[in-house]
């Protein structure tokens, strides 16, 4: 059993269990296609790293929602701010601006020490990993989950976007064909696209084995860590962020709806990537599945 820091919690550890029931071949840290598990992401040589937009306002307009009760449009939202910093005034909720679908977190149960980031992974019994004959690897809850909780985030090498689609030779070599990238959204309105992407191929934790599912049981949030806030008078918040990695947000993972025991964790990869990298072959097995056809 492999056990590592899920990369939400300085304190507390994420259990793993490999099971392959296939083959019986040991999928082990670095096993033969070298994939090492991480606790934190890798920030890589030479991606640029912009901190800026001072004074930058944050939910104007804010309505309030609880992280427990996610809703559609809720679901729809494109990034999650989470503030390093309690706000006494403000507990356990979400801040959402429609216009951008910018959710703010505060207050969300962060362990006892104050080391601990804001998010500590409610999942206590861990994941197990098997292999699956069309999927290869996937991952499975060992407890009961519920809607709105944190699972972990999805670590790895952050690395210009460019670096990736050029390193034709680290695609082609690596003997599987999987594909272990996530695009980071560049919430940059002045830049041109996305920059950034994680790549969990070779370092990683068990997210990088979250397999795609047309109706999934997770979704995944780009969160803001902010650095620092200062307060200001006439902002209704009495915040605004001084300091923020617009290129670089973080990915977490929560339950998009109630998970049972020994269910396959699993994320909606998007029309892009299932068309493009998985060539359209979804084998997810949901009856909502887009790309399944009847004979
Ligand atoms: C992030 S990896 C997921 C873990 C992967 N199954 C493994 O064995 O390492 C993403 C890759 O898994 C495969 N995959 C994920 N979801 C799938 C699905 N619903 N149907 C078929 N293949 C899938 C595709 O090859 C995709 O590029």
């Amino acid at each position: 059993m492999l056990c590592f820091k899920d990369g939400s919690s300085l304190l507390r550890r994420n259990y793993v269990r490999i099971e392959n029931h296939l083959d019986m071949t040991p999928f082990s840290d670095n096993d033969e296609h070298g994939f090492h598990f991480i606790e934190e992401r890798i920030i890589c040589d030479g991606a640029p790293i912009q901190e800026s937009h001072p004074g930058t306002v944050i939910t104007p307009n804010a309505k309030q929602y609880f992280l427990t009760g996610l809703n559609e449009e809720q679901q729809l939202a494109e990034l999650l701010i989470c503030r390093r910093k309690k706000n006494p005034n403000i507990t356990n909720h979400l801040l959402v601006d429609n216009s951008k679908c910018l959710f703010e977190c505060l207050n969300i149960e962060s362990g006892s020490s104050t080391t601990n980031p804001p998010y500590t992974s409610l999942v206590n019994k861990g994941v197990t990993i098997r292999k699956h004959p069309l999927k290869n690897w996937c991952v499975y809850s060992n407890e009961v989950i519920s809607k709105g909780q944190f699972i972990a985030e999805y670590v790895g090498v952050v690395q210009p976007i460019m670096m990736i689609h050029n390193s034709t030779v680290a695609l082609n070599t690596f003997p599987n064909n999987h594909d272990y990238t996530f695009i980071l959204k560049n919430i940059d309105e002045s830049a041109d696209g996305d920059t950034h992407e994680i790549c969990g191929k070779y370092h990683g934790n068990f997210t990088s084995f979250i397999n795609h599912s047309c109706n999934p049981n997770l979704i995944a949030f780009h969160v803001l860590k902010v650095e620092r806030e200062e307060r200001k008078e006439n902002h209704p918040m009495n915040t605004f962020l001084i300091k923020e990695d617009v290129h670089m947000p973080h990915v977490y993972l929560f339950a998009k709806r109630n998970i049972e025991q020994d269910e396959e964790l699993t994320l909606d990869y998007g029309h892009e990537y299932v068309q493009h990298v998985m060539n359209g072959e979804c084998f997810c097995e949901s009856k909502y599945c887009r790309y399944h056809q009847d004979p």
